[in-house]
């Protein structure tokens, strides 16, 4: 069998093809002139080997070097081919037709030459047929002819004729090459196979003994069908090498055989895997196989391998082998029977274990299948669970928000104290949370360090936690709904508690350097309010008018005094107006600006001082309070809400505020009021009849917000120091029990159509009966009737007659009720209250009051008469009329909690303070329209702007007061007069 055939592919043409592709790229061999080179080396040696053979036949004999036609024209004759062939074989042809001798005549010389070649080449021919040598065409003798078959043929017979002298042992095959004249002799160290190969050949011209491997070999190499033709590998390459230097040679023929190598390891490689290659139908593709009985039959791959001459298999599995060697396999040792029953045998084995494969293969696939299926479904089933788990989750947020706000609902409706706690971020540059375990928007937890366990832990609940980092602006987000409620005329109180420190003044003001984004509530409330109001002008005309007082040292004062001297004032009586102190400035406001002035102005004058606990530390509560009076433009319904906005002093220990002297003082005083202000909470939480209000300036203060009917919001505060925690503590308990404090559902303090009416009747019925009075007075008899009634004629005429005239004048004038104004200059540069003029407390200063509608408030106010006494007593019998002053202290005396069961007119009528009336005189002079805005940047505190703010009293100055500042009167108190060591001068009340 032929290597060729058991290779798929020619080895000739794969030599040519690396030769073509490496040799002839690298060596620029020019394959045309190499074949006609070797054609010619060819057909001298064929040329030679007759004229040695034969001689010189018929006179003529062949050149040494012939050209194609003289060689193809030395041999038409075909009497040199029958003499050769005779000679090698002798009687091969029996009779030659020798050409005439040259004294011979012949008439026509070239018909009988047609004829001598004719049935000479015949006979030639058809011997060598016999032979087995391969033949030509007589016509390949014409000119044009195939040269190279005649010399093929007559190389043939000389190697046949060599064979034979050789004593023609073994058999013989044509392929003889003869290494030619000009051919190289080398020896290159590593190519020793080619070498062999090359010397097997080369020894073959002189000895025919060959094995039949080698002859093979050798007509692989010359194939016929390969495109080298009748080229030997031997002649090629050594054409190749012709022109290479004896140096060069060894590397030439290196590369060449490397490349070889690669080309047909490649090779191998390709037609293995082609072998193994599944066909499109998963069955291995057959292939032609020209195994066993050497025909071509349809086989495996498998079967296939048995044929490829690079493998074979024993017990120990698969061994390389060198094609040579698989020859030798295959045809030398006779066992190829065994050999391919034995690799049959593997093949079916390895047949029948790729088919357990293949059917475990689609049994996984089908499994994997299986699986996926299952993952899919789990996979969809997980994030149909985790939709609806998220849809739970945000349905479980929205129901957490939407019970926040049923619960801040819950609680308006009962009244409670709605109490919102903040964190103040860790003082200086520590990052975290310091004490404050956890918080939420509701909760809060505060862990001990030095306990452990849920010891160390405790919740709180608040309507809202802010932590560190939350931002004024959200701080108040919570906050607005209660400014509008204010604007719906109801009470607000906001105040802020907390150890010293905390930050209360930056949740009330913000801090020294204000911005849009670091102003407190009191701003924003207020610029809000504005906003409100000018949305609603169409509907309703608003008038705000703030009043800003602090507590020091149980000391009532008016932050708004300009005199340098800050006003003593007194606490008269907790209306539910929230007007608790009725003599403190009132200051008619049209813009935010107009309040941030005022407010500079109240926290310049405010008692503030250091600490070790804080540098600014206040020393006094301060509150600030927003009368907010809405009228109705289409019904005329009058709206009244007031809003206290408290920035409480906070409570401190004297051993860690280091608190000495005056501050120690302060300190006392401070959380004096606050234990207070504890008491008053407990007593409220507990429901006790008694609720000791009057125990301090501060309960006195807030005693409308806290136990009235308004809406309050406290702002608890604590420092996250641990070292606070103590404090921290104890402030959260006492927020957690001020949240519990119900107050009773807030009410709008509405003053009706149907109340005016009332209101009017009622003022009819005063004038006519102080016309009836002054008739009396006119005639002894009268008056003496009036004093054995028992009451006080002088002042209870004197009331009469002063109401009577003061409402004649707003019955007129209802619509422009008379109002007096006073700028901020005149603030600014007014001495104090109580040095000029009719004071508050003095007896003219009392009636002038009076000369407004206190009496008339007293008499139509039923609520504070129900709340704190029978107003049908109060009203029904005359004799028990009393002044405003004995009014506020029956009232301060009795200090009951408030009850729910007032009628429609208690609903609607709610005010009974001294500032009512300064509303109810303040619609002529309205704003036009109410500005908003907050400036940019402020500083805190500034007067400059202050000094052009309009200010309103309800009792005109007289000119008295217009005093220019007096060089003997102290400046202003402010932040900046209070220095570390705490002096400070209160201005001595009256
Ligand atoms: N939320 C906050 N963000 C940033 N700084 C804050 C915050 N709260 C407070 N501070 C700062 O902490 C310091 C103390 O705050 P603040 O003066 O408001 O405390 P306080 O409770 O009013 O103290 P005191 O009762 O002594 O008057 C100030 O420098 C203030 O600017």
């Amino acid at each position: 069998m032929a290597t060729e055939e058991l290779l798929q592919f020619s080895v000739a043409s794969m030599v040519e093809n690396v030769l073509q592709q490496h040799g002839k790229r690298l060596y620029d061999i020019d394959l045309a002139s190499r074949k006609a080179e070797e054609a010619a080396l060819r057909r001298n040696e064929a040329a030679g080997w007759l004229r040695k053979t034969v001689g010189v036949v018929g006179g003529k004999d062949l050149p040494a070097q012939p050209s194609e036609e003289e060689f193809l024209q030395g041999l038409r004759s075909g009497i040199i081919l029958c003499n050769v062939l005779n000679k090698v074989q002798p009687g091969a042809v029996q009779k030659v037709i020798e050409a005439p001798s040259d004294t011979v005549i012949i008439p026509d010389g070239a018909a009988l030459s047609a004829y001598q070649y004719f049935e000479n080449v015949r006979n030639f021919l058809v011997a060598i047929e016999d032979m087995g040598l391969p033949t030509f065409e007589a016509s390949d003798l014409e000119q044009g002819g195939k040269t190279s078959r005649v010399v093929n043929c007559v190389l043939a017979l000389k190697s046949y004729s060599d064979w034979k002298h050789g004593g023609g042992i073994g058999l013989w095959k044509f392929g003889s090459v003869k290494a030619t004249a000009s051919g190289k002799q080398f020896v290159l160290k590593n190519s020793e196979p080619f070498m062999n190969s090359i010397s097997r050949t080369s020894s073959s011209e002189k000895s025919l003994e060959r094995s039949a491997s080698e002859q093979l070999l050798l007509n692989d190499f010359g194939s016929e069908n390969g495109e080298m033709g009748n080229l030997s590998l031997n002649t090629f390459v050594r054409g190749v090498l012709s022109d290479k230097r004896q140096e060069e040679i060894p590397m030439v023929v290196e590369n060449i055989l490397s490349k070889l190598m690669e080309e047909f390891e490649r090779r191998l490689a390709t037609q293995s895997n082609q072998v193994n290659a599944p066909c499109s139908n998963g069955s291995l593709t057959p292939i032609k196989s020209p195994c066993s009985n050497g025909t071509l039959t349809q086989t495996s791959a498998a079967e296939m391998e048995i044929c490829t001459p690079s493998t074979t298999y024993e017990e120990n599995g698969p061994r390389e082998i060198n094609t040579e060697e698989n020859m030798h396999t295959v045809y030398n040792n006779g066992n190829l029977n065994t050999q391919i029953q034995r690799q049959l045998f593997l093949v079916e084995k390895q047949h029948g274990e790729i088919q357990v494969l293949k059917s475990t293969m689609l049994l996984t696939k089908a499994d994997l299948k299986n699986l996926q299926m299952k993952y899919n479904e789990e996979i969809n089933y997980l994030g149909a669970h985790l939709r609806s788990l998220a849809h739970a989750a945000s349905g479980y947020q929205r129901v957490l928000e939407e019970n926040r706000k049923l619960y801040n609902q819950v609680q308006d409706l009962k009244g409670n104290i709605r109490v919102y706690c903040r964190v103040r971020p860790l003082h200086g540059q520590v990052r975290g949370f310091g004490s404050v375990e956890h918080l939420d928007e509701g909760s809060i937890t505060i862990t001990t360090p030095s306990k452990y366990g849920k010891e160390g832990k405790k919740s709180f609940t608040f309507n809202r936690v802010f932590g560190p980092s939350a931002s004024q602006e959200e701080v108040f987000s919570d906050t607005q709904p209660l400014i509008r409620s204010v604007l719906d005329g109801f009470n607000v109180c906001i105040f802020a508690y907390g150890q010293t420190g905390s930050g209360k003044t930056h949740t009330m003001s913000g801090p020294d350097v204000l911005t849009p984004e670091t102003m407190g509530v009191n701003y924003r409330a207020l610029n809000d309010l504005f906003l409100i109001s000018e949305q609603r002008k169409d509907i309703f005309l608003y008038d705000v008018s703030v009043q800003m007082i602090e507590i020091y040292n149980e000391q009532v004062r008016d932050l708004l005094a300009t005199d340098g001297l800050n006003k003593r004032l007194e606490i008269r009586n907790s209306s539910q107006s929230g007007l608790n102190v009725p003599d403190a400035n009132l200051v008619t406001v049209t813009s935010t600006s107009d309040v941030i002035n005022l407010m500079n102005l109240g926290q310049k004058n405010r008692a503030v001082g250091s600490t070790a606990m804080n540098d600014r530390s206040s020393r006094s509560h301060s509150c600030l309070t927003v009368h907010v009076q809405g009228r109705d433009l289409a019904s005329g319904a009058v709206l009244r809400g007031c809003m206290h906005l408290v920035d409480l002093a906070g409570s401190e220990r004297v051993d860690k505020s280091e608190a000495v002297g005056e501050r120690l003082k302060e300190a006392q005083h401070i959380n004096k009021s606050l234990s207070a202000l504890g008491d008053v909470i407990a007593s409220l939480a507990q429901k006790n009849s008694h609720v000791p209000y009057r125990n301090s300036k501060l309960t006195q203060l807030l005693q409308d917000s806290l136990g009235g009917q308004a809406k309050t919001l406290m702002f608890v505060h604590i420092s996250p120091e641990y070292d606070a925690i103590g404090e921290t503590l104890s402030t959260l308990k006492f927020a957690e029990r001020v949240s519990s404090v119900e107050l009773g559902a807030a009410r709008a303090n509405k003053e009706t159509a149907e109340v005016k009416d009332l209101k009017e009747q009622i003022a009819n019925l005063k004038a006519a009966l102080a016309k009836k009075d002054g008739e009396a007075m006119r005639t002894p008899n009268s008056l003496s009737t009036m004093s054995s009634a028992g009451s006080s004629p002088s002042r209870y005429s004197w009331q009469s007659l002063n109401i009577s005239s003061d409402n004649l004048e707003m019955k007129n004038s209802s619509s422009k009720p008379k109002r007096r104004s006073l700028d901020l200059q005149d603030l600014l540069l007014s001495p104090p209250w109580p040095n000029v003029g009719s004071s508050p407390g003095s007896k003219d200063y009392e009636k002038e009051a009076i000369n407004g509608d206190w009496v008339d408030k007293v008499m139509v106010n039923k609520q504070d008469g129900d709340r704190r006494d029978s107003l049908g007593s109060w009203e029904d019998d005359a004799s028990t009329r009393q002044s405003p002053d004995t009014f506020y202290q029956k009232l301060n005396g009795r200090n009951q909690v408030v009850t729910d069961d007032s009628d429609e007119l208690e609903a609607t009528t709610s005010d009974s303070s001294e500032q009512d009336f300064h509303w109810q005189s303040n619609n002529a002079q309205k704003a036009s329209s109410i500005p908003n805005g907050i400036g940019s940047k402020l500083k805190r505190p500034s007067l400059k702007h202050a000094r052009t703010m309009e200010i309103k009293s309800s009792i005109p100055p007289p000119p008295t007061r217009r005093l220019s500042t007096s060089p003997s009167l102290p400046k202003l108190t402010g932040r900046q007069a209070f220095s570390a060591d705490g002096k400070r001068k209160p201005l001595s009340g009256k």
